[in-house]
Formats: structure tokens, sequence, C-alpha cells
């Protein structure tokens, strides 16, 4: 470091003392940072998932197998990322997960992995528990949960929509086999352990079987939204407003006033299929961007 004795004015003085304190010794620290830029092009997917919710499940009474009002509580908390945060396209929910697609495009805290993915947690999981009491009424939030994210890039729309499908197949597998077993142990009578035995190395057409031949339940017929989970999307949606307004010669009137207004919309369907990407083709970008 020079010394102010080489200054020969008080200016140059002021002015590296001011520069010193804007680069400090500790500066080179800063260096140590890894860069986690998504790599360009790609679509950036958050997943998130809710830390130990088996024991939270078990401490708030959460019906079995699904339960509507955490069901609610979630899609309700990704509606709020989906609106606080720029640039995701679609969502897609099952269980205690929710992952989020950045769109391919998007230059959104220069694609720094880990600002988006710390972005979509702490909004999600403040939104939860901010949300609880519309879901759970007086039934107290015993603790703060957690939820833990990941991110993922798939640079083509059907890694993309395989990555989707993969959620959804999953949420298949698990509420299948969790609506077989709630049923061996409410219905049946069966403890938890002899339903587990009961179901060891069954397929799913066993399952169904089960299902429909011991207790009259066609598992087709089972809410949608536990069978296909929960995907959101950016909608516009026409709304009519009636504004009062000042007219020439007619002094004050009622005039209704259309305008469109983009808001996230909720779907529990088939997304593994064509029919909902082609009722639905600008959530997903062109492959050659
Ligand atoms: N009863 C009930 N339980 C649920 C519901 N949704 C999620 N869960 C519970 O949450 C768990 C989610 O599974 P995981 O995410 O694999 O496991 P986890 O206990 O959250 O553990 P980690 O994710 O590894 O921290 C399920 O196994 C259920 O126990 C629900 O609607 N009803
Ligand atoms: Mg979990
Ligand atoms: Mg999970």
């Amino acid at each position: 470091m020079k010394s102010k004795s080489s200054f020969p004015g008080a200016a140059s003085c002021y002015l590296e003392s001011t520069r010193n304190m804007a680069k400090s010794k500790f500066e080179y620290v800063r260096n140590f940072e890894t860069d986690d830029t998504c790599l360009r092009n790609c679509y950036i997917v958050v997943r998130l998932d809710g830390r130990n919710f088996h024991k939270f499940a078990e401490q708030h009474q959460f019906t079995k197998p699904n339960d509507n009002r955490a069901l609610g509580l979630m899609t309700k908390s990704a509606q709020s990322v989906m609106e606080e945060l720029e640039d995701i396209v679609i969502a897609y929910g099952q269980s205690d997960e929710f992952s989020f697609v950045f769109k391919r495009t998007s230059t959104w805290f220069k694609r720094r992995a880990s600002k988006l993915m710390t972005h979509v947690a702490s909004q999600f999981s403040s939104s939860f528990v901010f949300y609880w009491k519309e879901f759970f009424g007086e039934q107290p939030l015993l603790y703060p949960p957690g939820f833990d994210g990941r991110v993922v890039l798939y640079p083509s729309n059907r890694n993309l929509r395989d990555y989707l499908s993969w959620r959804q197949a999953d949420c298949h597998i698990n509420n299948l086999y969790n609506t077989v077993f709630w049923t061996l142990v409410q219905k049946g009578g069966l403890t938890t352990v002899q339903a587990e035995d009961r179901l060891k190395g069954k397929l799913a057409a066993d399952k169904n079987e089960i299902l429909f031949s011991e207790f009259g339940i066609n598992y087709n017929n089972e809410p949608v939204l536990h069978r296909k989970g929960t995907t959101l999307i950016w909608e516009k949606r026409d709304e009519t407003v009636t504004k009062r307004m000042k007219c020439p010669n007619e002094g004050e009137k009622d005039v209704a006033v259309t305008r469109s207004r983009r808001t996230v919309e909720a779907y529990h369907c088939d997304i593994i299929g064509e029919q909902f990407w082609e009722k639905h083709p600008d959530v997903l970008e062109d492959d050659n961007c």
C-alpha cells in the first residue's frame, strides 16, 4: 500500500482513502465465491420437498392417505411463488413437493442457481406459514416447517416433459399404493404391518383388483387431485369491471370495462400425454432458441 506522503495534494489523498475504503484488504475473499450460472437455453427446474413431512403430517393430524387442506396449502404457496417471482412458466406439485420451471430464456438473477433456488424456497416456506390458517383454521402450526431445494437443468422440451411426466408417474404410483394400503387398514381392519405384507410384490393391476373386488372401489373414480397432482400455469382471463366515468353531455355514467389479466390457474389433469400441451402451446418455448 502507498504511503500518504507520496501524494502531493489533499484532494488525491482523499481519493485514495475512499478508494481504499471501497476496496478493503478483505476484498479478495469475494474470489472464493463459485460461479453457479445456469447453462443458457436450458429450462431451470427448482424442486422443493418438505423436510421430514412424515413427522409433520403425523403431528398435524393430516388425513390419510391424502389431506386436502395440506394439498390446498401447498398449491396456494406455489401460486404465491409464481406470482411473486419472475419467469416461472409452469409448476407441478404432489405430496410434499413442488417443481417450478423457469423459462429457458430467463435472465432473472443472471441465472444464478443459488439465488433462484433460495428465492423459491423462502417465498414458498413463508407463504406456507402465512396461509396456514386459511386451510387449517384454528388448528395450530406446531413448529416452523422447512423445505429443501435443488436445481436441475433440462436442455430440450422432451427432457423437460419427461421430467414432469416422471413426477406425475411418481404421484400415481404412490397414490395407488397409499390408497390400497389405507383402505386395507381403515376398511379391511388390517394392521399396518399386515397391509404392508399383503402388498409386497403386488403389481398395479393387483392393487386395482384388491380395491375393486374387496372394497367396490374403482381407482379411476378416486379424486383427480390425488391421482394427478396439481399443475399451475399462467392464463389470460378477461375481467369485466364497472367503472364510473364522465361522459360528454351525459354526466357520470357506469361503464363496463373489460381487460385481460394474467392469473395462475390450477389443473388436475394428465400432463404425460399430448393433450395438455396441445391445449396450452404457449407454456414451452421453441427448441431452437
Ligand atoms: N397423511 C398424509 N401424509 C402426507 C400427505 N402428504 C405428504 N405426507 C407425508 O409426507 C411424506 C413425504 O414423503 P418424503 O418427502 O419422501 O419424506 P419426508 O418424511 O418428507 O422426508 P424428507 O423429504 O427426506 O425430509 C409422506 O411419506 C407422508 O408421510 C398427506 O396428504 N397426508
Ligand atoms: Mg419430504
Ligand atoms: Mg416428498
